[in-house]
C-alpha cells in the first residue's frame, strides 16, 4: 500500500532529473518501503519557475476562491484519513490511532485557514488632508519555501502549506527524507481539490543542497522550517544574508511544574499520555518534570507505574500504544542520554534499554533525581525519556525551568489560582498549558521564544509571516 515516491512540480507527479535516490525504511522492522528520488538543481529550478509563474495569478485569486480550495482539501482529508494514516504509520512508526488523529487535525487546520483567509484585512488610516486617502494593504509575500520534519510528517508540513496558500502565496515544500509519502499524499489532495498548477510543489532529496539552492534564489521571499535548533540557526543565517523572512519552529525542552496541591490523578494521566505520545518525538513534549518535594516520591512512583503499562510495538497493530523511534540513530541517542544521566547520579526507575528485534524500539523511560549537569538537562532528548527532580518553592523552580535557552512549551499543575498566575507569568515560553494539555489547536498560536524560534503557526497570527504591508496614499 506504500505509494510510489516522486516529486510534484507544476501540477505533475514526476520522477525528477536527479540521478540518485535514497531508500525509505519502516522503523518497525527497518524493511525498505520505497525509493525516494533526489531532486537536482534542474528540478529545483523548474519548481522555482512554476511557483513564480503561479504566484502571478494566485496572488490575484479572491479570498473566497482560496477559501473554497482549502474547504475542499478539508473534505478530502476526512475522506482519505484512514488510508493516509496507515501510510504515515508505515513510514514514521506512530500508532495508527495517532496517525489518524494527526491527519484528521489537518482538516481543522484547513477549515481554520479557509475562514481566516477571508479576514485578511488592511486598514484605512485617517489622513491629515481631506483630499488624501491613506490605506495599509496586506499582500502575499511571494514564493515561499518550507522544510518540514519527520515527527509529524503530515501536520507540520500542512500548517505551512495552508498558511502560504491561504495568504495568496505559492510554496515549494521539502518534507523529510524519512517520511516522504505523507507530503505526496497531501499534494494529491490539493491537486484533486483543483489547486492551480505551480501553487504547491514538493521536492525531495539532499536537505543541505536543496535549502542552500532555494534560499539563495531571488525568486524566494519567505522560509519556514520546523526541526532542530542547530539546523534552524543555519537556515535563518542564510535567509538573513539574503534578506528573506523566516518562521522558525525549533527545538524545545519543556518543563512541567507539579505543585503539591495539584490533582495528581489528572496530572499523571495527562502527562503519561502526552509524554509518550509519538514516542516522545515532539518538540512540545514534557521533558523536565519538577515535582514539589512533599509529593515527589509518590508522583514518580505513580507516573512510572502508569508508564510501564504502555504497550510498545509496531504502530500498525491496533493494540500498540507507543511505536518505534523514527530512525535507528534515535535509539542510540536515547541510550546515551540515559547512561550519561545515571553516571552523573540520576536513578533509572523504568525502561532505559534498547528493545530486542529489528525495529527501533525503546521503552517508556523514567529517570529520577537527574542532576543539572546531565546532558539530558541541556539537550533536547526528543524521545521517550522523562526526567524527574524535586523542588521546594515557586521562585526557585521558575529559575530552574527557565535556565535553558529553549522557550517553546511549558506545563504546570496546581489547584491554586495565585500559584498558577505566578507560574504562567514567570515561565519563559511561547506556550503555557495549566492543568491540562491544550496546545497545537488550529485556532491557537503555536511557536516559541528564545532559541526555540520565532513566528507563529495557527491562531489569528497564522498569516502574519506570509503577508507584507503596502501603504498607499492617494490624493484626489
Ligand atoms: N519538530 C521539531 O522540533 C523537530 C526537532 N528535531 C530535532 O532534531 C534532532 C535530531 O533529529 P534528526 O532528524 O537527526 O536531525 P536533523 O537536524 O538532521 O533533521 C531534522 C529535520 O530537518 C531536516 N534538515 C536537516 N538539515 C537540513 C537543512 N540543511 N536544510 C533543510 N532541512 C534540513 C531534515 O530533513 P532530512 O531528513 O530530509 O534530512 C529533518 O526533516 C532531534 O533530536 C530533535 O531535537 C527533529 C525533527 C523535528
Ligand atoms: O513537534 C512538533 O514539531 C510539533 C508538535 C505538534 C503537536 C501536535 O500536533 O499535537
Amino acid at each position: 500500500m506504500y505509494p510510489n515516491l516522486s516529486l510534484y512540480i507544476n501540477g505533475q507527479f514526476v520522477e525528477g532529473r536527479g540521478e540518485s535516490s535514497q531508500e525509505v525504511r519502516n522503523p518497525s522492522n527497518n524493511e525498505v518501503l520505497g525509493t525516494l528520488p533526489k531532486a537536482n538543481e534542474e528540478d529545483l529550478e523548474l519548481a522555482l519557475q512554476a511557483a513564480e509563474r503561479a504566484f502571478q495569478s494566485w496572488k490575484l485569486e479572491p479570498a473566497i476562491g482560496r477559501s473554497e480550495i482549502l474547504r475542499k482539501v478539508a473534505n478530502l482529508i476526512r475522506e482519505r484519513a484512514e488510508q493516509t494514516g496507515r501510510i504515515l504509520t508505515l513510514e514514521q512508526g506512530k500508532p495508527i490511532r495517532e496517525a489518524f488523529g494527526e491527519v484528521m487535525s489537518c482538516a481543522e487546520h484547513a477549515e481554520w485557514h479557509a475562514e481566516e483567509c477571508r479576514r485578511i484585512y488592511g486598514r484605512v488610516i485617517p489622513s491629515r488632508n481631506p483630499d488624501v486617502q491613506q490605506i495599509a494593504l496586506k499582500e502575499p509575500i511571494g514564493v515561499c519555501v518550507a522544510f518540514s520534519p519527520w515527527n509529524f510528517p503530515f501536520s507540520q508540513a500542512f500548517r505551512k502549506v495552508v498558511a502560504a496558500i491561504g495568504a495568496g502565496c505559492t510554496i515549494i515544500l521539502k518534507g523529510s527524507s524519512d517520511t516522504p509519502a505523507s507530503v505526496l499524499l497531501m499534494a494529491q489532495m490539493f491537486h484533486d481539490a483543483g489547486l492551480p498548477k505551480g501553487v504547491f510543489n514538493v521536492v525531495s532529496g539532499d536537505s543541505a543542497m536543496i535549502s542552500d539552492y532555494l534560499i539563495k534564489s531571488p525568486v524566494v521571499r519567505k522560509i519556514s522550517f520546523t526541526g532542530s535548533t542547530p539546523v534552524g540557526r543555519g537556515l535563518a543565517s542564510l535567509a538573513g544574508a539574503y534578506m528573506k523572512g523566516c518562521t522558525m519552529e525549533l527545538g524545545g525542552h519543556a518543563p512541567v511544574i507539579i505543585c503539591d496541591d495539584a490533582d495528581i490523578d489528572k496530572a499523571v494521566s495527562d502527562l503519561v499520555g502526552f509524554k509518550f505520545r509519538n514516542a516522545g518525538q515532539i518538540c512540545i513534549c514534557p521533558t523536565r518534570f519538577f515535582v514539589q518535594r512533599t509529593i515527589y516520591a509518590e508522583f514518580v512512583a505513580r507516573f512510572s507505574d502508569k508508564a510501564k503499562e504502555i504497550k510498545v510495538g509496531c504502530g500498525s497493530e491496533e493494540l500498540t500504544m507507543m511505536g518505534p523511534l523514527a530512525q535507528s540513530r534515535r535509539v542510540q541517542e536515547m541510550a546515551s542520554f540515559v547512561d550519561d544521566a545515571c553516571q552523573k547520579g540520576g536513578t533509572l526507575v523504568t525502561g532505559g534499554f534498547a528493545m530486542p528485534g529489528d525495529g527501533n524500539f525503546y521503552p517508556p523511560t523514567v529517570i529520577k533525581d537527574v542532576p543539572e549537569d546531565a546532558r539530558f538537562m541541556h539537550e533536547e532528548p526528543f524521545g521517550p525519556i522523562a526526567g524527574f527532580m524535586a523542588f521546594d518553592e515557586i521562585p526557585e523552580v521558575l529559575e530552574r525551568a527557565n535556565r535553558l535557552p529553549f522557550g517553546l512549551a511549558a506545563y504546570a499543575y496546581t489547584s491554586s489560582v495565585s500559584r498558577a498566575h505566578s507560574i504562567t507569568n514567570g515561565l519563559e515560553a511561547g506556550m503555557v498549558s495549566v492543568n491540562h494539555i491544550g496546545l497545537a489547536l488550529a485556532e491557537t498560536p503555536f511557536g516559541g521564544i528564545k532559541e526555540s524560534g520565532y513566528g507563529r503557526e495557527g491562531g489569528s497570527e497564522t498569516f502574519d509571516g506570509y503577508l507584507v504591508t503596502k501603504f498607499v496614499t492617494q490624493m484626489n
